[in-house]
């Protein structure tokens, strides 16, 4: 794929003789006149006849280009056939026909197509004495065409060429909106080639605009061209090779996804699974410790389409929650309502819902308010921007939640589904910039929470919290799937340095499913999570179980 122009090529292909031959043959031929360019292959994508169309256009908006305006349309030779390029062939021998038969005067046609091969030198030749180049495709990958039409008008060296010096040099381009090249040219007139009046506006802009402000443009884009060239590319590309290939030889690559999806992850060559036998035993020695769990994706499969969790895991919840030496919280994006239900039978247990901007330390206590902001005018806001996704994405909803609105699109089309995500997300971002809010992607999920509520800072508050009620957490475990618990590991791998857990404390923090994550530690699935942590409860010391309906844990 080629992101620039090979600048050696082009310089001596434009020293050669023959095409200073051409050149002044061309200025000849030109006299008096003002040649737009177009260079293209015969193709439906390129656009010629709505270029054709435009400069139509451009002559009856403003006749002062009659006879004096010209637009060379190079057409290189039709690579495939077809009924469709049948069509647009003869379409644009129609165009030509009619707008020289309409505007043609002796000695002058205003359109002059040339369908032959054309040599490099010779289209070399034509892009020197062209005061603007057209490029009006509606679909095409970079296209070179601006590039080399601004190089070529730059010029070479006197010493390398044998025409005689013209002066500053000047440019201009029309250039579609839809090319790959289109948004490095700065100072390029950009239009939308199907919209033929304002593509003729352009093209009368570029050929009418005083030669200074064309020179200005010109000194930019080849200032550009000529340092982002195929060398310059080649080097970036390997240098960004290099620097992301660095610690290759220390990390683990691993393969995930499938098909379009698939991806090559380098690991941390300390990110290790979670032993079942090393955690039990440090649990042991441990007198007080904070268990942090996510619920969605860490003790819920998030394919279950039964939310509630099982009889197994209140059990084991329940019997780690009792445990005098344990402080464990559930820490989740969802509701408290849901929580405290599903939890109800452990009384010990802390809780953090809607990613914390509601926390209970107990059954018995009350729900504290995290966040600092309890005005929600934002979700007038962003709800109809969500509706409006919903009403275009068939399988998705929205979530109203206390202090948050989350869009889901699991059970949209996956593909349609997370790219209707990532525009949501910007549209939400741009509507909410002055909201106290934080817009959120997360497992086929957008949510809009309050700013300054995040799982990290729940995992904060209960650490400082243990430590000033004189019970500082030698033992952390956290563990969580999702981006959100990325907060809390972030949040663990700084504590011991910011002095909120102290050096020695033994910490686990754990995702679940290998992948990329600020987590030591990974299980595979819920299933290991609910076996080791099954493990936890049938070490917890029986002497130290309270009875459940008492105080909280701490
Ligand atoms: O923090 P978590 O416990 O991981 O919870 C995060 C979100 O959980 C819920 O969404 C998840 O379950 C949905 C099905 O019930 C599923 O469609 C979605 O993909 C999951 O992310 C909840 O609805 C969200 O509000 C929570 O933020």
């Amino acid at each position: 794929m080629p992101v620039g122009i090979h600048m050696g090529q082009i310089r001596s292909v434009l020293s050669l003789a023959d095409k200073e031959w051409r050149v002044s043959e061309l200025k000849q031929q030109f006299e008096g006149k003002t040649v737009l360019l177009g260079v293209d292959d015969m193709d439906v994508f390129k656009g010629i006849n709505l270029k054709l169309l435009a400069m139509e256009q451009m002559l009856k908006q403003h006749p002062k280009w009659e006879g004096r305006a010209v637009l060379v349309q190079i057409t290189n030779p039709a690579r495939g056939r077809g009924k469709d390029l049948v069509e647009i062939q003869a379409e644009i021998e129609e165009s030509c026909k009619r707008i020289n038969e309409t505007f043609g005067q002796p000695g002058y046609e205003p359109i002059v197509f040339v369908d032959r091969p054309v040599s490099l030198c010779e289209r070399f030749a034509f892009y020197t004495i062209a005061e603007c180049a057209v490029v009006t495709a509606v679909r095409d990958g970079l296209n070179l065409t601006p590039y080399e039409y601004i190089v070529c008008r730059q010029g070479v060296s006197e010493s390398e060429s044998s025409s005689e010096s013209n002066g500053p040099m000047k440019s201009m381009l029309v250039v579609s909106e839809f090319i790959g090249c289109s948004p490095s040219l700065s100072g390029a007139i950009r239009v939308n080639p199907w919209n033929i009046e304002s593509t003729a506006e352009a093209m009368n802009e570029a050929i009418s605009m005083a030669d200074g402000e064309k020179q200005l443009r010109h000194e930019k884009h080849y200032r550009y061209v000529s340092t982002h060239d195929v060398a310059f590319w080649s080097r970036s590309f390997f240098q960004d090779l290099e620097r992301a290939c660095k610690d290759h030889f220390r990390r683990r690559c691993w393969g995930i996804g499938l098909s379009f999806g698939f991806r090559v992850v380098a690991l941390d060559p300390n990110f290790r699974k979670l032993s079942i036998d090393h955690i039990v035993s440090v649990y042991l020695r441990s007198k007080n410790r904070a268990i942090l769990l996510d619920y969605d994706g860490t003790v819920m499969p998030q394919t279950s389409h039964n939310k509630t969790p099982r009889a197994e895991v209140i059990s084991i919840v329940n019997a780690l929650s009792n445990d005098t030496k344990n402080t464990v919280f559930v820490v989740s994006g969802r509701g408290r309502e849901s929580l405290s239900k599903w939890f109800s039978p452990c009384k010990k247990l802390g809780i953090a819902a809607e990613h914390g901007y509601f926390m209970r330390w107990s059954a018995n206590d009350e729900w504290e308010i995290c966040g600092q902001n309890s005005e929600f005018g934002w979700k007038q806001i962003a709800e109809p921007v969500m509706k409006l996704y919903t009403e275009t994405t068939d399988g998705s909803n929205i979530e109203t939640k206390e202090s948050a609105l989350v869009w889901h699109h699991r059970d949209a089309d996956q593909g349609f589904g997370s790219s209707q995500a990532k525009e949501m997300l910007d549209h939400l971002e741009s509507v909410l910039a002055n909201e106290p809010v934080a817009v959120k992607s997360g497992q086929y999920i957008v949510e809009v929470k309050p700013q300054g509520v995040s799982k990290g800072l729940v995992a904060e508050k209960i650490f400082t919290t243990m430590t000033e009620r004189g019970k500082q957490a030698d033992f952390v475990l956290c563990i969580g799937d999702d981006r959100s618990d990325e907060e809390m590991f972030e949040i663990i791998s700084s504590a011991i340095s910011s002095g909120i857990l102290s050096p020695n404390t033994s910490v686990f923090a754990c995702t679940v499913g290998q992948k990329p994550s600020k987590a030591k530690y990974y299980l595979d699935d819920p299933t290991e999570v609910v076996n080791m942590l099954e493990a936890l409860a049938e070490a917890s010391d029986p002497d130290s179980l309270s009875d459940t309906g008492s105080e909280g844990s701490i």
